[in-house]
């Protein structure tokens, strides 16, 4: 998908949506455990009730590949359906992966050709080789970290280096690299008070920010420094959203906590484009 597709997509349903399809099996609803495939069946429920409230999915492969085989065959069922029934929607592959160039290859190939995901979370810390193989994909986007939600963010993102703070050196070196378009970015909303700071750097690249639901990050904040003229961003809650319930209404309550999202989105999309 082209980045032109998808903020048009933004455009049409009012939304920036991302929604985290990060499947526990102790905390989906316990008759579900009884299908075939309890982790496919939970997803078709919360996409089909959600889709036109979002405009991206993001499985964290770390829910499938706890399970083994079963779990990685349910994310290729994920991804399948996805691109089959709503290939409009956008979708990542939250796996932050990234090695020397010649394994970051295979890894792309797994992801965009293989599992065909639009894109794919990386890692910086290996460097250009290590990142420029998944570059080298048209149409395909590789969204790394830049700033995380968690606490550990400040243990090497923020140290200082040649004067600047290591996580915005990670922006300045990346936009140098063979089809840096292709780029995306991680920022945590518990981090949205450097957005400012990060927009002088990348004003134009599309921003992938987790962190609002359970981990407590504002979504007005996050619009009011990350937000530009294409929107620029994609805003993942997943707890708050696929586990909102863990009744037989679960993928009702869930489209209701999406529809409160977009529902902010799209009044954060009408101040900014009036
Ligand atoms: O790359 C990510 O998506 C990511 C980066 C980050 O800085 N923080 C972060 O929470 N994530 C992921 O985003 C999702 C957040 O989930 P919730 O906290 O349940 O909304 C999880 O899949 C995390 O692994």
């Amino acid at each position: 998908m082209t980045t032109e597709q998808l903020v048009k997509e933004i455009q049409k349903k009012k939304s920036f949506l991302c929604i985290g399809l990060d499947v526990d099996l102790n905390k989906i609803p316990q008759q579900l455990l009884e299908e075939e495939d309890p982790i496919f069946a939970f997803n078709k429920a919360i996409i089909d009730a959600t889709h036109h409230l979002c405009v991206a999915y993001k499985p964290n492969t770390a829910f499938y590949e706890a399970y083994g085989l079963k779990g990685w065959k349910s994310l290729e069922k994920t991804i399948q359906y996805l691109n089959e029934y709503y290939p409009e929607i956008f979708t990542i592959a939250d796996a932050k992966r990234g090695d020397i160039g010649n394994t970051s290859t295979m890894y792309a190939k797994a992801f965009f050709e293989d599992l065909a995901f639009d894109s794919v979370t990386v890692a910086p810390y290996m460097g250009k080789d290590s990142v420029e193989p998944f570059l080298a994909f048209k149409d395909k986007h590789t969204i790394m970290l830049a700033l995380t939600s968690n606490a550990g963010a400040f243990d090497f993102q923020t140290l200082s280096v040649n004067n600047t703070e290591l996580y915005k050196q990670v922006l300045e070196t990346s936009k140098t690299w063979n089809h840096s378009e292709n780029l995306m970015y991680v920022v945590g909303a518990t981090k949205a008070e450097y957005l400012a700071d990060i927009r002088n750097i990348i004003p134009d690249s599309f921003l992938l920010v987790p962190g609002v639901g359970a981990q407590g990050g504002n979504l007005q904040d996050v619009c009011k420094y990350g937000m530009n003229d294409t929107v620029g961003l994609l805003i993942n809650s997943s707890r708050g959203i696929i586990y909102a319930s863990n009744n037989a209404d679960f993928a009702e309550v869930a489209a209701q906590k999406a529809k409160e999202l977009q529902l902010e989105m799209e009044a954060e999309l009408n101040a900014y484009f009036k």
